[in-house]
Formats: structure tokens, sequence, C-alpha cells
């Protein structure tokens, strides 16, 4: 188990992580998700041993130490792939992915740089310099030589960031059912939902270097604590309680996803079309109830102006009142 207890750390004066406490199961697939610039990377640095911190890092019974106590930062159970891929330019990708493989067994160390390869989809440009490589050429061959010797802790700091959609979606797929089936523990920080909504365990939420939520994926979509959580997973309304329910303030805040939400005739709330966003499969439809804007989705492309009605289920109304 990966245990954090009450982590601090500062560069200089400035705080960048606050008092963090949680603990992480062997094999469990965390993601990391906020702002940008709320510490999620010196969070993973921090786990690496790369800060001098406040607090104490356990990985099962051994303690986690930084750069006073360890010449050399990082644990053999531990990889860390940062948002520099740090790759050889003059080697080839094959070079690159085998090139903490012992050689002493030149067939098995070749049989083990073709399985990292075709995780990645990599095989084809195997002969191929580093330095010839796109930029998603270069992380995927990143990915794979931090995985050439298995560790037993995987830190991933936005692993996908220069990979087109397409192959993203397929290599999360086969990256993360490999670590699931090899047990390895992952702590990913990421800026995309679907990392943390389709492959973590819990996701760990960051706000301003403090931890605000941590839990699976389906509670914290489902019952976000705030618009801030909910604003990660993708659009979302926070609306004042006084349009939905007579005795609430405007203050009070109801957090609805525009799919929460529908247009039909017989719709409880008048409002007008103000915009309409082409999104692929329907249309996110600005509407104006009463002064303030509401985001919904509907499977039509409305005309600016059109008076609309939204119907909104009263239980989950009553479930999002913050
Ligand atoms: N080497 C450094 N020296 C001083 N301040 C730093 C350093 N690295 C990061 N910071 C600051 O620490 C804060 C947290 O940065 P960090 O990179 O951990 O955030 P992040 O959540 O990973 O951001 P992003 O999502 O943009 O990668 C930011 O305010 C950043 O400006």
């Amino acid at each position: 188990m990966l245990k954090v207890k009450n982590l601090s750390f500062a560069y200089g004066a400035k705080p960048v992580l606050k008092n963090l406490s949680f603990n992480i199961q062997k094999g469990e697939n965390i993601s990391i998700i906020g702002a940008s610039g709320c510490g999620k990377s010196t969070l993973l640095q921090s786990l690496y041993g790369l800060h001098d911190v406040k607090g104490k890092i356990f990985w099962k019974e051994k303690q986690l130490l930084g750069p006073n106590f360890n010449l050399v930062p990082g644990e053999d159970f531990m990889k860390y792939l940062t948002q520099d891929f740090d790759l050889m330019p003059p080697l080839t990708v094959a070079e690159n992915v085998g090139k903490h493989l012992s050689n002493a067994y030149p067939r098995k160390k070749q049989q083990r740089v073709n399985e990292l390869l075709a995780l990645v989809e990599m095989k084809e440009l195997a002969k191929t310099k580093a330095k010839f490589l796109s930029g998603g050429q270069q992380q995927r061959v990143a990915l794979a030589r931090t995985l050439a010797n298995p560790p037993e802790v995987l830190l991933l700091d936005e692993p996908f960031s220069h990979i087109d959609h397409f192959r993203k979606n397929k290599l999360r797929r086969n990256l993360f059912s490999h670590l699931k089936a090899t047990g390895t523990t992952v702590m990913l920080a990421t800026h995309d939902s679907t990392d943390a909504l389709s492959f973590a365990d819990k996701t760990i939420v960051m706000k301003a270097g403090r931890i605000i939520a941590m839990g699976s994926p389906t509670e914290l979509y489902n019952n976000p604590p705030n618009a801030y959580v909910a604003s990660l997973f993708g659009d979302v309304n926070e609306l004042p309680a006084s349009l939905f329910f007579d005795d609430q303030p405007v203050r009070k805040k109801v957090i609805l996803y525009p799919h929460d939400i529908h247009l039909t005739a017989s719709g409880r709330y008048q409002g007008v079309v103000k915009n309409v966003f082409f999104k692929g499969s329907f249309f996110l439809t600005e509407v104006e109830i009463e002064g303030t804007s509401v985001f919904v989705e509907h499977p039509e492309g409305l005309e600016n102006g059109k008076s609309v009605r939204l119907q909104i289920e009263q239980d989950l109304l009553e479930k999002r009142l913050g």
C-alpha cells in the first residue's frame, strides 16, 4: 500500500502541496485531476523522491525519502514518466526502449522490446532514430521504455498529452489493461476526463495544493461536491437554486450537467435559445431562463431566439442542491 501522511511542500516561500493524506492499495489506478498549477506534477515528483517534503510517504513498510537522504532520487520499484521524454536522439526506437534492459540474454531482450513496441504501436518505427520522431511518437517510446523493467508503482504525468485522439483511446485501453493484468499501481496526473472516468479506480481532485475530493469516478461524477469538481469532467451548469425552488436563496447553487436537462414541450421552465454548438452526437444548446444561461444537450440544432421549455427531474434538483 502507498501511504501518504500530512505531505506538504513549498518551492521556496511558495506552498504548493498543503497537508495531503491518502492511501492507495496495490494495483489500483488513481487519476489526479485539477486545474493547471494545482500541484499534480509536484505531487508525483514528491512521491518519486525529487523534493524534500514535510510529512511521510510509505510504500508497504518502506519510508520513501527525498534528495537529502538519497543521492540518486527514485526507488527501484518505482518509475516516473515526466512530460519531457528524455530519449537518446541518436539511438533507435528499439534501442531507447531496451536501454535499461540486461544484455545477458539478447533474444529475451529483443522479445521484451518487441512486446513493448507492440503495446504502444511503434513496431514499424523500431529502427528509426528517436531524433526523427514526432512528439506523440516520442511520448509512446518513452512510455514503452518506462515499462521495460516492470515497476511496482508507475507515476505518469500527462502520458497521452501529445497523442492524437484516435490512437490515444486504443493506447490507453491497451496500456491500462496491461497495467491491471500486471498488478501495477498507477498514479496518473491528467487533464483528460476520460483517463479519470473510464480507467481510474479512484480519482483524487486537487485545488490550489489541497485534495478537495477523492472517490470512485462514478461517485464523483454523479455526486460532485461542487462545480469545480464537476467541471473537470466536462461542461457543467452552476445555477442559482432560486430558479427551481421558491424557498431557496440565490446564493445556493444547483449543479447540473447539460445532459441532466431536457427540452420538452411540457417542460416546467420557460426559456429562449441563445446559442447552439454542434458537438457531433448532440448540440450543446445555451438557453436563457430568467436572465441565466443554462447549457442543455439536445439532439437537434435549434434556431437562436426560439422559445423552449426545460424539464429537470425534481429528485435530481434536490440531490444536486449545494
Ligand atoms: N520548479 C519550480 N519552482 C517554483 N515554482 C514551481 C516550480 N514548479 C512548479 N512550480 C509552481 O508550483 C505550482 C504547482 O505546479 P505543478 O506543475 O505541480 O502543477 P500542475 O497541477 O501539475 O500543473 P499543470 O496541470 O499545468 O501541469 C504552480 O503554481 C507552479 O507555478
